[in-house]
């Protein structure tokens, strides 16, 4: 195990770490994934929105390595409620990479939205909703143009959640880091060699100014792992989440409070059923 590794989540209540060699296996598949979805479309590469975050951080530079730098194009996707900081680290990381990017502010779209619904705007969740949405669009509209797909960056952690968007964040055509919780996603992060900044920065939607996801969760992301790796997606009863972990009975009925109450993010909207013979 690399030293970066060994440091990373040492204290979470349950370690989720992926062995070197898994580690290396995970790349790899997440790299043909992207190729191989890159290709069943008849695409030219891959659109992303850089954030400055961990998540698209990290799907930035598997999709690089995957389709080369010249085959991604990065938009960061400033508003009014975005750290300056976070926008700074978003351009670094295009940067690094050598990758094309634009910068568009989106305040001005989203004022439009605004004005057509101006009581809504006061309302910070469906405001942030729009700078989420916005982005989205933007997103197709360079896909759509350039012939590229356009890459998720959503984890497994967020999408049994359902903490996305529906057709915001969530609009996109594949999600190479899914199947990873967000500690995985870290762990992988410094493994490909992501500045130690960015791979502890404080998760954030940043929907309206100072949110965090852990706040509004109301859990740090390694328990919320721990919860969703053992009782959600594995075996153990409630009582036995409660037992190995650090956590309450009402903490882990949150969990799956949420998980249950987000399953229409994660379908297909439905329609009645044929009445058909
Ligand atoms: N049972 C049901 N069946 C079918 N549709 C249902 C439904 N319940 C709600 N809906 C629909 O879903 C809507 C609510 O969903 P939605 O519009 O997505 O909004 P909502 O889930 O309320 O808000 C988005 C959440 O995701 C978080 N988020 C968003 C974006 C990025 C990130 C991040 O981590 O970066 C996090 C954000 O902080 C917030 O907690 C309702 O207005 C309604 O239209
Ligand atoms: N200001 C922005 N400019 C461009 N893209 C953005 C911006 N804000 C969010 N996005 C896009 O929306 C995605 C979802 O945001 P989310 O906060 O879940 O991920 P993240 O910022 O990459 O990581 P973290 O969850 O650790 O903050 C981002 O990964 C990015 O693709
Ligand atoms: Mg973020």
């Amino acid at each position: 195990m690399s030293e970066e590794t060994t440091v990373l989540s040492q204290s979470a209540p349950l370690d989720l770490r992926l062995s070197d060699e898994e580690l290396e296996r995970t790349r790899d598949h997440i790299l043909q994934f992207i190729r191989d979805v890159v290709d069943d479309a008849g695409a030219e590469g891959a659109v992303l929105g850089l954030s400055g975050g961990i998540d698209s951080t990290a799907t930035a530079y598997l999709a690089a390595e995957a389709l080369g730098e010249e085959n991604l194009h990065g938009v960061v996707m400033p508003s009014e409620v975005n750290a300056e900081e976070n926008m700074s680290d978003a351009e670094r990381v295009a940067q690094a990479l050598g990758i094309e990017y634009d910068v568009v502010e989106i305040q001005p779209i989203a004022e439009q939205f605004f004005e057509a619904f101006p009581e809504a705007a006061d309302d910070k969740r469906a405001a942030g909703n729009v700078y989420v949405r916005t982005r989205g669009i933007l997103g197709y509209f360079v896909a759509n143009y350039e012939n590229n797909i356009v890459l998720g960056t959503g984890n497994r952690s967020e999408a049994l959640l359902g903490y996305f968007t529906k057709f915001g964040d969530q609009a996109v055509d594949c999600n190479p880091i899914g199947n990873l919780y967000k500690q995985q996603v870290r762990q992988l992060s410094a493994s490909m060699g992501v500045p130690d900044d960015l791979v502890a920065k404080t998760p954030s939607a940043e929907m309206w100014a100072g949110q965090t996801d852990e706040q509004e969760m109301g859990m740090d992301y390694d328990t919320l792992d721990a919860v969703l790796a053992l009782h959600v997606d594995g075996p153990l009863s409630k009582a036995a989440t409660v037992r190995n972990l650090d956590v309450s009975e009402s903490q882990v009925e949150r969990v799956v409070e949420l998980y249950k109450r987000s399953e229409h993010k994660r379908r297909m909207p439905p329609a009645p059923e044929s009445l058909r013979p």
